[in-house]
């Protein structure tokens, strides 16, 4: 029996008639392809991928496993559907922490039609995508049995700055996370889920020395996911912390150029990770917006999860 996912952060939402993944709580996500060309795109990509035998077996492990395409009942009631048959990145996790960050300053490529360019250049300007080459679309952050997750609706990421970014990044391994914002985050677990020979800091380098060399794929509008779980956290030895890549309805070929757009991006979201392992303890109070009415923290939407 498929459901609708209980842990997605981000994206197109199955739910009230709408078309969106399904999991089936046996490890299997499957996502809906879309009409137009994203979904032969994205089912184009999965099947490139795991013929491509120029990808290292480390890097490979950034993708979720494919598992074929797949008719199945969709969503929205419309009836039998071609979905993609993918690996539950967080079936086996207890409270996953989740986030969803876009990267690249730029989420077109340039074959796109003029209104689609239209439209990304106008969400990218007025986001931090082309400010900081990367934007946050989703999270959720787990609290404790009692106060469940903390995961804001989409509405709450409009508007924000490299500070709110920064803020959100040091709440994600705090063990004080919450949508109260009069709560400085402790970032208790920066070293667990950031820090390591296996944290997310090491792994998104592992990503960017390969994005250094490969020229086969260029990656617009594609997300990072940054995963762990708490309990184990505060175990303190490990946190299982992942970092995961999804969404390839816009990946183009590289022709042998490197894809700078995706590399950059990654290179900013590296420097605000490295800043919380490097300052830790640096007061919040400085980052911290003044002006109440120009922040999103402040508009009471915040945990509307
Ligand atoms: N394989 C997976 N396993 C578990 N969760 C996943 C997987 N793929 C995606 N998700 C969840 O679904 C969300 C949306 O995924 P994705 O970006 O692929 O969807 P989308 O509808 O194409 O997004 P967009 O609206 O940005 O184009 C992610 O943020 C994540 O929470
Ligand atoms: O962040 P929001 O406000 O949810 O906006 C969506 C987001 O920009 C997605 O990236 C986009 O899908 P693509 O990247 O695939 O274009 C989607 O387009 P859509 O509504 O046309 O599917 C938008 O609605």
């Amino acid at each position: 029996m498929l459901k609708i996912p209980d842990n997605q952060v981000a994206g197109h939402q199955a739910g009230n008639g709408k078309l969106g993944p399904l999991v089936d709580g046996l490890g299997r996500f499957y996502k809906p392809l879309q009409s137009d060309e994203r979904g032969t795109n994205e089912g184009a990509f999965y099947s490139s991928l795991s013929s491509n035998t120029r990808i290292p077996g480390h890097i490979c492990r950034f993708f979720p496993v494919f598992h074929g395409i797949q008719l199945l009942e969709a969503s929205d009631g419309s009836g039998l559907l071609p979905h993609l048959v993918l690996q539950d990145l967080v079936s086996s996790r207890l409270n996953p922490s989740i986030m969803d960050i876009k990267i690249g300053a730029r989420t077109w490529p340039a074959q796109a039609s003029e209104e689609y360019i239209a439209k990304c250049l106008e969400r990218d300007r007025e986001t931090t995508s082309v400010s900081l080459g990367f934007l946050i679309t989703g999270f959720q952050m787990y609290g404790s049995k009692e106060s469940g997750f903390w995961k804001p609706h989409k509405k709450f990421f409009h508007g924000f700055s490299a500070d709110d970014v920064r803020l959100v990044l040091r709440k994600f391994v705090s063990s004080n996370a919450s949508g109260d914002f009069d709560v400085d985050p402790d970032c208790a677990f920066a070293s667990v889920v950031y820090g390591g020979s296996n944290g997310i800091l090491a792994q998104l380098l592992d990503l960017k020395a390969w994005f250094e060399d490969q020229t086969i794929f260029h990656f617009y509008s594609c997300s990072v996911l940054l995963i762990y779980e708490k309990e184990l956290a505060l175990d303190g030895s490990s946190s299982g912390a992942e970092v995961k890549l999804v969404d390839f309805a816009h990946v183009v070929e590289g022709k042998g150029v490197i894809d700078h757009n995706f590399l950059g991006g990654l290179c900013s979201l590296i420097k605000f990770i490295s800043e919380i392992l490097t300052t830790p303890d640096k007061c919040q109070t400085e980052v911290r917006i003044q002006d109440s009415e120009n922040n999103p923290f402040y508009s009471g939407n915040g945990a509307d999860g």
